[in-house]
């Protein structure tokens, strides 16, 4: 199973689907950063290219931990719809209200490669989940106390709230 990082002092999202939320959790967290590095820059939000890339990899890796490509790449492309609602958010926040936008511009390059190593981290929780997932209810109740929970724990806003629901709609199964 994967370390979480992002939980603050007060715990990690509760449950047996907790650690999968938390780098769900993380996953968007990062999303911000990428707004941050192309905010201003005129790079578009929506890069078709490196989601292939990110795909490629999913199912590259996938088969390798025993998942179902498929099903790996189905969620996956609920990440990155994810991490596009989030950026296009910061966009418009940061579009209406300048002050609120990041004072200094992180380079996409290594924010991609935590990215890379967080498709790993992800992978190795949906296996280490996959049969538990498959139980209907245990699933979505696990699902929704991990993310009520994980939301409050790390203060997500209602942009973060709303790119977590999508990111977690295909989790049961
Ligand atoms: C995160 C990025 O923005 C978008 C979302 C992606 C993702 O979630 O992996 C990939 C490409 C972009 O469409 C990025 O450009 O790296």
């Amino acid at each position: 199973a994967s370390a979480r990082t992002t939980a603050g002092p007060l715990g990690a999202p509760l449950g047996r689907l907790g650690p999968l939320t938390d780098l769900v959790i993380e996953r968007i967290r990062v999303g911000d950063d990428v707004a941050a590095a192309k905010f201003g820059t005129g790079a578009p939000i929506e890069d078709p290219v490196r989601e292939g890339q990110v795909l490629d990899q999913v199912r590259a890796q996938a088969g390798a931990a025993g998942l179902d490509p498929e099903a790996a790449v189905a969620f996956f492309r609920d990440q990155i719809t994810a991490s596009k609602i989030t950026q296009r958010g910061l966009f418009a926040r940061w579009t209406a209200h300048p002050g609120e936008a990041p004072a200094t511009r992180p380079d996409l390059g290594p924010i991609r490669a935590r990215l890379d190593r967080l498709t790993r981290a992800l992978l190795d929780e949906l296996k280490d989940t996959e049969r538990w997932r498959a139980e209907p209810v245990g699933c979505a109740a696990g699902l929704a106390l991990a993310g009520a929970s994980g939301a409050a724990l790390e203060h997500l806003d209602v942009l973060h709230r709303r790119a977590l629901r999508t990111a977690t709609r295909s989790v049961c199964h």
